[in-house]
């Protein structure tokens, strides 16, 4: 495709790149692609594919590299630069993990915690926050509260600086550290630890070449079993949380009863793992 097209044969064109590519959602990433390009919504780039709107050739052109790039299995949310997490637009790139739709799950278990907390401006931490998603998330949906984003990744601390700056409206601070030892100014003081630890086992490579070539390896990697980073995080929250505090993890859809089992370890009590709308093990709260 070298040459001015019409908006539906350049759609037809990317999805059939896409998907001989073998990327899942091909039309919706080809239409969010030409979208991008076109300064267009996804739903309108789809509406206008039944006209004949024709695209110019050196728009066409921007359209084949970002369709390249993806073909290549570059994550989209790194081609347009954002990702959606509930209802942010989080600046993601090289260095910093994609933030997910089952961790949207994840912070709805740790906003309901922080807005049960009996003070006036609770305080929450997230150990390990890549694009600060949760701790935005927490910041943005529980106005009074304050929120602590723990990150030790120095390529994902841009990220984290730069989401934290444009979305915490101030309520957000950035520390970094490793989420073993962080914070010990808070010891006995936070209501609400939320984490989405690396969990997966170091052997163990994921199958989507998004994930495998393009998330950082300190955001999914953490020892033999992947549940190094989890055993820090239980100690660090019993260190960190209020009597009566939270903690709120993700992990692993078959992790879930070993996960509990760390959190008693840890000295937590009621942990319960909360299965996710498929079903899936994907998420464990625990109490001090
Ligand atoms: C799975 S990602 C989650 C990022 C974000 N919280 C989210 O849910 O999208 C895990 C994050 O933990 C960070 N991390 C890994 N080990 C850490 C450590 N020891 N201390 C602090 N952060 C760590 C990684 O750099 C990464 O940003």
């Amino acid at each position: 495709m070298s040459e001015a097209a019409t908006i539906d044969a350049l759609l037809a064109w990317a999805s059939d790149e896409l998907a001989a590519a073998g990327v899942a959602s091909a039309r919706g990433d080809a239409a969010h692609l030409i979208g991008h390009v076109l300064e267009l919504g996804r739903g309108e780039v789809e509406a206008k594919a039944i006209t004949a709107m024709r695209v110019p050739a050196d728009r066409v052109a921007e359209v084949v590299t970002l369709v390249d790039r993806r073909a290549r299995r570059e994550p989209l949310q790194h081609i347009l630069g954002v990702a959606a997490f509930r209802g942010l637009t989080l600046a993601v790139g090289p260095g910093v993990f994609v933030p997910r739709p089952e961790t949207e799950i994840v912070a709805q278990y740790a906003i309901d915690a922080l807005r049960a907390r009996p003070t006036v401006e609770p305080l929450a931490v997230d150990l390990g926050s890549g694009s600060g998603a949760l701790a935005l998330a927490l910041a943005t949906e529980v106005p009074n509260a304050r929120v602590v984003a723990v990150e030790k990744t120095p390529e994902a601390v841009p990220w984290t600086r730069r989401n934290v700056e444009r979305l915490g409206a101030g309520r957000v601070s950035v520390v970094v550290a490793d989420l073993a030892d962080a914070l010990p100014e808070l010891a006995g003081s936070v209501d609400v630890v939320v984490s989405n630890p690396p969990y997966v086992p170091e052997r163990a490579l994921p199958r989507d070449p998004e994930v495998r070539l393009f998330d950082p390896p300190e955001a999914l990697y953490s020892g033999t079993d992947g549940l190094d980073a989890m055993r820090a995080v239980a100690a660090t929250a019993h260190r960190l949380l209020v009597p009566g505090g939270t903690l709120v993890v993700e992990h692993g859809e078959e992790q879930g009863s070993a996960v509990r089992r760390i959190l008693a370890e840890a000295g937590l009590r009621a942990s319960a793992t909360h299965p996710d709308l498929l079903g899936r093990d994907r998420a464990t709260t625990a109490a001090r």
